[in-house]
């Protein structure tokens, strides 16, 4: 008997571990993989935040925890993935979400904000990615969601001169893809999400340097992303639902990406 959708939107006795899941983007995922039944871990530096983040979904029913770590540190990602697998137990679903962006003009960039943005989303993703696989992601199988950007697919506006993060985000769309080929025989799904513009404490710099409706009026769909646009994708990609499809990129940006201007 084939499983029926609900079926194999479910995420019960699912773990995921979630950076950057204290707020913005990655809180939002991390409901959206807790209301569809997975047990979450959150990540990011500050425990004060996580503590509200984690009662915030508590409060919804979820089984929410977390774990401090700065995702720029290989000690500190090691010691996140043990714990992890320590307290709830080996990780199913990785969402590599935690990001930085810096603004200069490539010409005076500060190399030290360029090491910056990139250790933290390209190297920190990585890093994670290796760690979760080595304690039993190869052996058990499991879904691999790294968030990219519409800045990976070109520059940014004009006006926001980020070369680090561009290069950061488009970076990670091919890191995708050759995990993806590497993995694929360990049954590990990886694929990568790239948000256009949704109002986040990262974002809101950008939205009100262009101003909102400016930017909404570049999308086909007249909008800025809400706190329910990755929902759906992100259940998707980390489950049952999801599991004929790795190595993708997919724009949830109400089709910015899909015109030249
Ligand atoms: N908001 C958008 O419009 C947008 C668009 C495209 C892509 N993205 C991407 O989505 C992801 C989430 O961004 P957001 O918009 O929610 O931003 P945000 O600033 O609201 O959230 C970033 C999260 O990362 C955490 N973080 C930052 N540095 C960290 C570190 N060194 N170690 C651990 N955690 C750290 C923060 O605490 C926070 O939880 C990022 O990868 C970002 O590049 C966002
Ligand atoms: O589309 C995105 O990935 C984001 O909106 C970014 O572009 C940042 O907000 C920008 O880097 C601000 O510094």
């Amino acid at each position: 008997m084939t499983r029926t959708v609900q079926q194999l939107f479910n995420l019960q006795g699912k773990t995921a571990l979630v950076t950057g899941g204290s707020r913005g983007l990655g809180l939002q995922m991390a409901q959206a993989l807790g209301e569809a039944g997975a047990r979450v871990v959150l990540t990011s530096r500050k425990a004060q935040d996580l503590e509200a983040a984690a009662a915030e979904l508590q409060a919804q029913g979820i089984d929410a925890q977390w774990i401090a770590a700065d995702c720029a540190k290989e000690e500190d990602i090691l010691r996140l993935v043990a714990e992890t697998v320590q307290r709830v137990g080996p990780i199913d679903i990785l969402v590599n979400n935690a990001g930085a962006s810096w603004g200069a003009p490539a010409e005076s960039h500060p190399v030290a904000a360029w090491d910056k943005v990139m250790n933290l989303n390209i190297r920190g993703y990585f890093l994670l990615s290796q760690a979760v696989a080595n304690a039993g992601m190869l052996v058990r199988g499991g879904r691999i969601i790294n968030l990219a950007s519409i800045a990976g697919l070109g520059g940014n506006p004009i006006e926001m001169k980020t070369i680090a993060y561009n290069t950061s985000k488009g970076a990670v769309l091919n890191f995708t893809r050759a995990l993806a080929a590497e993995w694929g025989p360990h049954n590990v799904t990886v694929n990568a999400i790239c948000p256009g513009f949704f109002r986040t404490k990262m974002a809101e710099v950008l939205i009100d340097t262009m101003g909102e409706d400016n930017m909404a009026s570049r999308a086909p769909l007249r909008r800025l992303g809400d706190d329910e646009g990755l929902k759906g994708l992100t259940v998707l990609l980390a489950s049952d639902a999801g599991k004929h499809i790795t190595g993708q990129w997919v724009a949830v940006d109400g089709g910015v990406s899909a015109v030249l201007g």
